[in-house]
């Protein structure tokens, strides 16, 4: 199977992304280029040190820039002028800053830390929004460190256009990691097309004793998901179904910010009742920003952001989850027709955008647990939740 070129091809585009991933990461430099040939060297801003801006500096053919989501921009001062403002449908898409000189840009855009010590007045008045000569590529950039769990700022070094493959022979001469902007954009659907099952194993659970652990994972290596199948499915029936998306504070720790934990425990004592179902546990902790950033949201909270404007501060969306993985492993698994236990409109629609057919919707909410009646109510008035 791994011989067919198309499949290989799909492999190495995805392995490209992680390897990116990894770089940003660990605060090294990418080299991305778009579809244009423009191409552009990217550092994420959150890890970003000098000797890497420095590098930076002297291998970019223009000035580098910063660049982060129009939410964060704003959240920290900027003020957007209308050519760059952006229409609706737009309200966050990347803003270039200009790159003030003498400013670290590693704690620049390090939200609770800046918010706190007046750093972003400095930006402020330092720095101001410019028209981007690549916006695919700033989208990109973001998006990168998006799927890296970094917070979406950047620095980006331009660099003039290219022809063919040129690029990706000199950012190997510079010992640099390479990425297309193709590439990353189609980095989550294109992993959960090549999601496999690699492993099943008889796990009995409290109230669920006839419970089996399926793990998938990409061709490539990147990010696991897991299928918890109760009793034997009838997929000539819609199957009883709970995606549930990975909460480390509430599933493991018993947190009470959220309700994650009941929903988790409360979703396998139902499909257990009924008889049988699938729980799909989802690798986006954070409703897909990742546990720091879920992190850095409750500091904003507790500064009395709610839930969804924390993640607005940080850059993010409100719910950045794509549910590509969730589809295709329900596919595999034979089940094309499902009963969702969820009060979230959004996992239906994409759901059935992704081709599984949503025959009910099975309400799934619980009683405050006396710390998050705040979570809760900006979910129902705000998210949108059916509760
Ligand atoms: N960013 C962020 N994520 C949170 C917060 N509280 C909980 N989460 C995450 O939200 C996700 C839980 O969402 P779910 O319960 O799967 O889904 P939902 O959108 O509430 O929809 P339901 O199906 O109705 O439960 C998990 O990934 C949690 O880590 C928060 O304050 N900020
Ligand atoms: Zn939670």
């Amino acid at each position: 199977m791994s011989s067919s070129p198309a499949h290989s091809r799909t492999a190495s585009a995805v392995a490209a992304v992680e390897r990116a991933m990894a770089e940003l990461r660990r605060g090294g430099i990418v080299v991305l280029r778009d579809a244009d040939g423009a191409g552009g060297l990217v550092i994420a801003a959150e890890s970003c040190g000098p000797r890497a801006l420095q590098r930076l500096q002297g291998l970019a053919q223009n000035a580098p820039v910063l660049v982060t989501t129009r939410r964060r921009a704003e959240a920290i001062g900027m003020e957007i002028p209308p050519h760059i403002a952006g229409g609706m449908g737009e309200t966050n898409k990347p803003i270039t800053i200009d790159l003030p000189e003498g400013v670290p840009v590693d704690v620049i855009l390090r939200p609770h830390e800046s918010d706190r010590t007046g750093r972003h007045v400095a930006l402020r008045h330092l720095s101001r929004p410019v028209a981007s000569h690549a916006p695919g590529l700033a989208q990109s950039a973001i998006e990168l460190a998006k799927l890296a769990r970094l917070l979406p700022a950047v620095v980006l070094g331009p660099l003039t256009r290219d022809t063919g493959n040129k690029r990706r022979d000199w950012a190997r001469e510079q010992d640099l990691v390479y990425v297309d902007a193709a590439d990353v954009a189609g980095y989550e659907e294109t992993a959960s097309r090549t999601l496999q099952q690699v492993a099943q194993a008889h796990v009995p659970l409290e109230g669920a004793e006839n419970a089996r652990i399926l793990a998938w994972r990409p061709s490539d290596g990147g990010k696991e998901h897991l299928a918890i199948v109760v009793g034997e499915i009838d997929t000539t029936e819609p199957v009883l179904i709970r995606l549930h998306s990975e909460c480390f504070t509430g599933d493991l720790l018993g947190s009470l910010r959220c309700d994650c934990g009941v929903q988790l425990r409360s979703a396998i004592a139902e499909i257990a009742k009924h008889g049988s179902g699938v729980l799909l546990y989802l690798a986006q902790e954070g409703r897909g920003i990742g546990l720091v950033n879920k992190l850095r949201a409750y500091e904003l909270q507790d500064d009395g952001f709610d839930t969804i404007d924390a993640n607005e501060q940080l850059g993010f969306d409100a719910d950045e989850r794509i549910y590509a993985p969730a589809a295709t492993m329900l596919s595999r698994m034979g089940i094309q027709r499902v009963r969702l236990m969820t009060n979230n409109p959004e996992k239906i629609a994409q759901l059935e955008r992704y081709g599984i057919e949503v025959a009910a919707r099975v309400q799934h909410s619980f009683p405050s647990n006396g710390h998050n009646e705040n979570y809760l109510r900006t979910k129902a008035e705000r998210a949108g939740h059916l509760l």
